[in-house]
């Protein structure tokens, strides 16, 4: 029985599969994102550099001499790799477990092709066990929360916690997300949200997903 470690590191080994040469490509954040960070750094001569999604992760790829690239110097970026708190067979996904959403977001809507890697217990039926986090200008919090409340969810402020932009996480809970397209276009219109974790209008192409039985690519 392999471990949620082992899966994730065998998800990532998968990905490296997906990195064309001579590129820049950009990467999420997470402990999956970590993993697939120091497998690529045992092949840093083939890519020209990464954009990456959040500080931490830029403290890694620095740390393996990775070259880090400004988002705004890029003009073509193939493929956007990054990890999920859930994920579905539409491949929609929950983010920003890790606070990283709305980078992670732009990073993503940059690129041709969003390889999502990701262990099985990643991989759900419907979206919202995970409590959806929503980065939220703290001045609007209240508002937004009270908004929050009105279609069915309940907010917990992220405590002791600012994004790498400055703002606060609405973590919400009990959200039904029957419609993951129209939920995410919705939250992103109340004014005070940044942008919330829903990854559904810019879903994955590729889920990467291992499994106790093996590792399976799935589009
Ligand atoms: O969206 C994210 C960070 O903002 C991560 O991709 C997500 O939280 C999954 O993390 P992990 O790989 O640690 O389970």
């Amino acid at each position: 029985m392999l471990t949620a470690n082992e899966l994730k590191l065998a998800a990532a080994r998968k990905a490296l599969e997906f990195v064309p040469d001579d590129a820049v490509i950009g990467i999420g954040t997470g402990s999956t994102v970590n993993l697939f960070i120091d497998e690529l750094a045992a092949i840093k001569g083939r890519i020209k550099g990464v954009v990456s999604s959040s500080e931490a992760s830029t403290v890694r790829l620095k740390a393996h001499h990775i070259p880090v690239y400004d988002l705004n110097t890029i003009d073509e970026m193939p493929i956007y790799v990054d990890g999920a708190d859930e994920v579905n067979h539409y491949l929609h996904m929950i983010k920003g477990g890790g606070g990283a959403l709305t980078r992670e977001k732009i990073v993503a809507a940059a690129a041709q092709e969003f390889i999502c890697i990701a262990d099985e217990s990643k991989y759900v039926d419907v979206l919202g066990k995970f409590p959806l986090p929503i980065e939220v200008i703290p001045m609007a919090r209240s508002y937004v929360a009270r908004e929050l409340v009105k279609l069915g969810g309940h907010p917990e402020m992220r405590h002791d916690f600012l994004t790498d932009n400055g703002n606060i996480i609405l973590d919400v809970h009990d959200l039904a997300i029957a419609k993951p397209v129209e939920m995410e276009e919705r939250i992103n219109q109340l004014p005070g949200v940044v942008t919330c974790g829903l990854f559904a209008r810019r879903r994955a192409d590729v889920l990467v997903l291992a499994r106790q039985g093996g590792v399976e690519v799935l589009r």
